[in-house]
């Protein structure tokens, strides 16, 4: 049978109709499928007054769609999932493919075993990516769990409308790359913003944070922070590995905040070299750089150059073009009358210098430190994870790390910094207690402890995540589309 002729009976359904679930059912409707979409019931008159015209086929809820679909995913919050599946998984069709788009595998798996008939399939996927960024190119992580071979090849033929990256993967390896990848990413992003509100300091008011690493710290943290709770809970807080690094992370913070705080110089640059030779290969005095083995053609050199060992994912060249986008996002919040901040000052000084070619301060940059030694303490190769399971953000996230690693000078000026400069101190210092209460937070496991320490902090930055949403998503542009 032709794909083709494929879409004229294999009818596909989508179970969840939030952000994730759009992007899905409207893609694979404008690719020629036929797609079957629900909410909850009680949505369902406003769900299909909303998608009047578009090509999909509204039902009641997930008894009709899993009747009916031969292609079933499930795009529900991962605190609901046990009892969606529950509750729609014995209305399955026979020899259908179940799949669900959660987060965080471990209580799908545990769903799908539990409700799911053993002539149903089960072969999930996770999108590597948020609802707002394009799909070529990013991981699409397949999960091939209880399915024939056969019915992996039909799911990618359905899915290559994505025109993303296949990543096949155990539910167990999913969750253990995730928690490298995702939480522990989230969680430094996390801690920054919670430590910035508890200064109750916008940190672009203060002074401190200028500079092209800075900008990618505040529009990418205040990025998180204007998404959906539930989904950043679910996949740390369901995630059996994801304790594992958010509490090393909180602990790397505060071996290297003691050593900062005792001015034990010796100690501390011992410390972080050993992590930057650990996680970048690079000796001491080393000047981390490609060796140019092999370019990326269709890229300006100095952007991102593919080398023997890794790949350079930050030139200064971009961080520029960050800073660049960080100013026009803000000029327009100002026309707009909404002040304009978040991304960077104005463009000149007293001096009448551009913000760029003003001297940029010093930063200790703990949060972008204690990562690195975090990754070497826990033996996780960031690289390894690109190939794997990279959303934009931490592709981001290890791009700045390497930039601030990568040069011997540029990283000794911050250990400096960091001993010495005491304007860092106080931002140091609720950054440290605001990463040990994520890290509790994920510990204990409590949702609503989750969502409150997360919207406390949300809606703080609320005025600015128009302006963030600018420049990161220009940020997640420039870095996201994974090296060839
Ligand atoms: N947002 C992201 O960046 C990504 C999210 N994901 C994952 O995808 C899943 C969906 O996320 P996302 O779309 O962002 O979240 P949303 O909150 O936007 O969507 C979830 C939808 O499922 C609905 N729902 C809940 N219970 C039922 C039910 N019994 N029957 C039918 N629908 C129901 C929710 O309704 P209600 O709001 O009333 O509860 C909501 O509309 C999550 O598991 C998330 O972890 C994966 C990749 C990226
Ligand atoms: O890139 C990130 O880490 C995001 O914040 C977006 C995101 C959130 C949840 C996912 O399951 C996948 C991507």
């Amino acid at each position: 049978m032709t794909t083709q002729d494929e879409k004229e009976v294999i009818e596909v359904g989508i179970i969840g109709m939030g952000d994730m679930g759009k992007l899905y059912a409207h893609t694979l409707q404008r690719a020629g499928w036929k797609v079957n979409v629900c909410d909850r019931p009680e949505n369902y008159k406003s769900l299909s007054q909303e998608l009047k015209g578009s090509g999909l086929n509204v039902l009641k809820d997930g008894h009709q769609v899993s009747r009916q679909s031969d292609y079933i995913i499930y795009s529900v919050e991962a605190a609901f999932i046990d009892s969606v599946v529950a509750q729609y998984g014995p209305s399955t069709k026979v020899g259908a493919i179940v799949a669900g788009q959660t987060s965080v595998k471990a209580p799908e798996k545990e769903a799908f075993e539990k409700y799911l008939a053993d002539d149903v399939h089960i072969l999930s996927c996770h999108s590597m990516h948020g609802p707002t960024i394009d799909p070529t190119d990013q991981p699409l992580i397949l999960i091939q769990h209880r399915a024939p071979d056969e019915k992996l090849r039909l799911v990618e033929r359905i899915m290559s409308c994505f025109k993303s990256r296949y990543v096949y993967l155990t539910y167990d390896e999913h969750d253990r790359v995730t928690a490298n990848t995702q939480a522990v990413t989230h969680a430094a992003f996390l801690s920054m913003g919670t430590a910035w509100k508890c200064s109750n300091q916008y940190p672009w008011d203060s002074g401190l944070y200028r500079g092209g690493i800075e900008m990618v710290k505040i529009n990418i943290c205040l990025r998180i922070y204007s998404n959906k709770w539930h989904v950043y809970a679910g996949l740390a807080l369901l995630n059996p590995s994801a304790k594992i690094q958010v509490t090393q992370y909180a602990q790397s913070s505060t071996d290297l905040f003691k050593l900062m705080v005792a001015e034990k110089e010796e100690e501390l640059i011992k410390r972080v070299f050993e992590a930057r030779k650990g996680i970048f290969g690079w000796e001491d005095e080393e000047e981390g750089e490609g060796g140019g083995q092999r370019r990326s053609s269709n890229r300006d050199a100095s952007e991102v150059i593919i080398t023997r060992r890794k790949p350079i994912l930050m030139s200064d060249k971009l961080l520029d073009r960050f800073n660049f986008a960080a100013r026009k996002a803000a000029q327009l919040q100002a026309a707009n009358g909404h002040g304009g901040g978040a991304g960077g000052e104005e463009d000149h000084d007293g001096e009448g210098r551009r913000e760029e070619e003003k001297p940029q301060p010093p930063n200790s940059h703990l949060s972008l430190l204690a990562i690195v030694d975090c990754w070497h303490i826990l033996g996780i190769d960031p690289y390894a994870h690109l190939d794997l399971a990279a959303t934009p953000i931490f592709r981001v996230w290890i791009g700045v790390c390497e930039y601030l690693f990568r040069s011997p000078v540029r990283l000794r000026e911050s250990i400096r910094a960091a001993l010495y400069d005491h304007d860092f101190r106080s931002d140091d210092t609720e950054f440290i207690v605001a990463a040990r209460g994520w890290a509790q937070a994920v510990q204990f496991g409590n949702f609503e402890l989750y969502q409150q320490r997360f919207e406390e902090t949300s809606t703080f930055f609320e005025p600015r995540f128009e302006e963030a949403n600018i420049v990161g998503s220009e940020m997640l542009k420039v870095v996201a589309v994974p090296s060839p």
